[in-house]
């Protein structure tokens, strides 16, 4: 199979599709991969890198959609990248279609096989392919919330930890699962005063074995949030319901009651946002102030840390890449119904139960639509 990694073209977006290294085990396995030019120059692999491990270099995105089989990418496709692709290609990448009607329609148009990242699933129930991203925006949630609330960035001028004499910062985490429990980790780290809420009791569990009440944990509702973030410094939104639109948690209503200048960081934001005032942002613009609540809204976090970013998520992504490269997709997804749960767009019908539901298309079992298509 040849596989196309085209340069990212998101707002200050330099994570790239495939390091160095996963291309070398990808040419090892029998495939051929062309690399856009300039793909991961801006964190430090060069041209001279990816031929080395057995790439050819491309000179424009046109030049590596028309060639490959299967496009592996990071962020979700942008119209240009959508326009792009053919009937029958492979688009290997995070989606999030729920909140994102234009994308839905113009993958759906474009009638190629879209994977998403963020639905493939594991035997234990996660998430194996948000999981590295999650945990890299959970724990930049923290720096970015701590920064957020310094004075000249328009937040209370609140440090984390304290100091000795000086009560810390409080740190109220909505949702435990990997972005949240990372989030509550580095801000316990740092010397907050951290409490989490998930609806999950098993999950409240679990993090109270470990932790010991140094993460406080609280049942998700309305007024246990409403209570919670009343007196909090900073607030992460790390809630999903995978594959659907984020349930908006925190009204605009309740940030009236919460302290001026205050803090909140919603990593949950990619699938819409957890709170009702959230909107996208991007690293070059991250914030911006409600009702005086500071907003840190970055859809691509891992973004920022690209190179760290970029090395986890070709770590998780390759067994599987090399799994539809070495199958093809149709075989690859009738085989693995953890891979296939992946699929929400095959030759223009929608298979992810919840994309349908949330943008009004017809859902289609993706054993049918792959069955129909192969
Ligand atoms: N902005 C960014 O750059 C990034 C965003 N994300 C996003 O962060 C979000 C969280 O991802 P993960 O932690 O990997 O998911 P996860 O599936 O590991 O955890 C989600 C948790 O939310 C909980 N939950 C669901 N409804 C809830 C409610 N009403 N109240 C409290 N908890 C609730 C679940 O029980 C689960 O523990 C996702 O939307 C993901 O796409 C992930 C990486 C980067
Ligand atoms: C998960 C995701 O959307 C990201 O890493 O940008
Ligand atoms: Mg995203």
């Amino acid at each position: 199979m040849l596989i196309g990694v085209p340069k990212e073209i998101k707002n200050h977006e330099y994570r790239v599709g495939l390091t160095p290294s996963g291309v070398r085990e990808i040419v090892a396995a029998g495939h051929k991969v062309v690399v856009q030019t300039q793909a991961g120059l801006a964190i430090g692999f060069t041209d001279e890198n990816y031929l080395q491990a057995g790439a050819s270099i491309a000179a424009t995105a046109e030049a590596v959609f028309a060639a490959a089989d299967m496009i592996i990418k990071v962020k979700e496709p942008q119209p240009v990248e959508c326009r792009m692709l053919r009937p029958g290609q492979v688009l290997f990448t995070y989606l999030h279609l729920a909140p994102d009607p234009e994308q839905t329609r113009l993958l759906v148009e474009s009638e190629a096989i879209a994977i998403a990242y963020e639905t493939v699933t594991d035997e234990r129930g996660g998430l194996p392919l948000l999981a590295p991203m999650s945990e890299v925006a959970g724990r930049m949630a923290v720096q970015a919330g701590a920064h957020a609330l310094e004075k000249a960035q328009g937040g209370r001028g609140v440090l984390l930890g304290g100091v000795p004499g000086v009560a810390p910062a409080k740190v109220v985490v909505i949702g435990g699962g990997v972005v949240g429990l990372n989030a509550a980790r580095m801000a316990q780290g740092l010397g907050a005063d951290v409490t989490l809420l998930d609806k999950s009791l098993g999950r409240l569990k679990e993090i109270d074995n470990v932790y010991q009440g140094r993460i406080k944990t609280l049942m998700s509702n309305a007024a246990n949030i409403e209570e919670s973030i009343r007196d909090a410094d900073m607030v992460v939104g790390a809630v999903l319901i995978p594959g659907a639109a984020a349930p908006k948690l925190v009204s605009r209503a309740m940030l009236k009651n919460m302290k001026t200048g205050a803090v909140l960081v919603d990593v949950a934001i990619d699938q819409g946002g957890c709170f009702e005032t959230s909107r996208a942002t991007t690293h070059q613009d991250p914030t911006y102030i409600v009702d005086g609540i500071v907003h840190y809204c970055v859809a691509n976090m891992p973004g920022g840390v690209a190179r760290t970013s970029t090395m986890a998520l070709t770590n998780a992504t390759l067994p599987y890449a090399l799994e539809l490269a070495g199958k093809g997709w149709a075989e690859a997804l009738i085989a693995n119904p953890h891979l296939r749960n992946g699929l929400n767009v095959c030759r223009g019908k929608v298979t992810y139960a919840a994309v349908a539901r949330d943008l009004g298309y017809e859902y289609v079992e993706p054993l049918a639509a792959i069955k129909a298509a192969s």
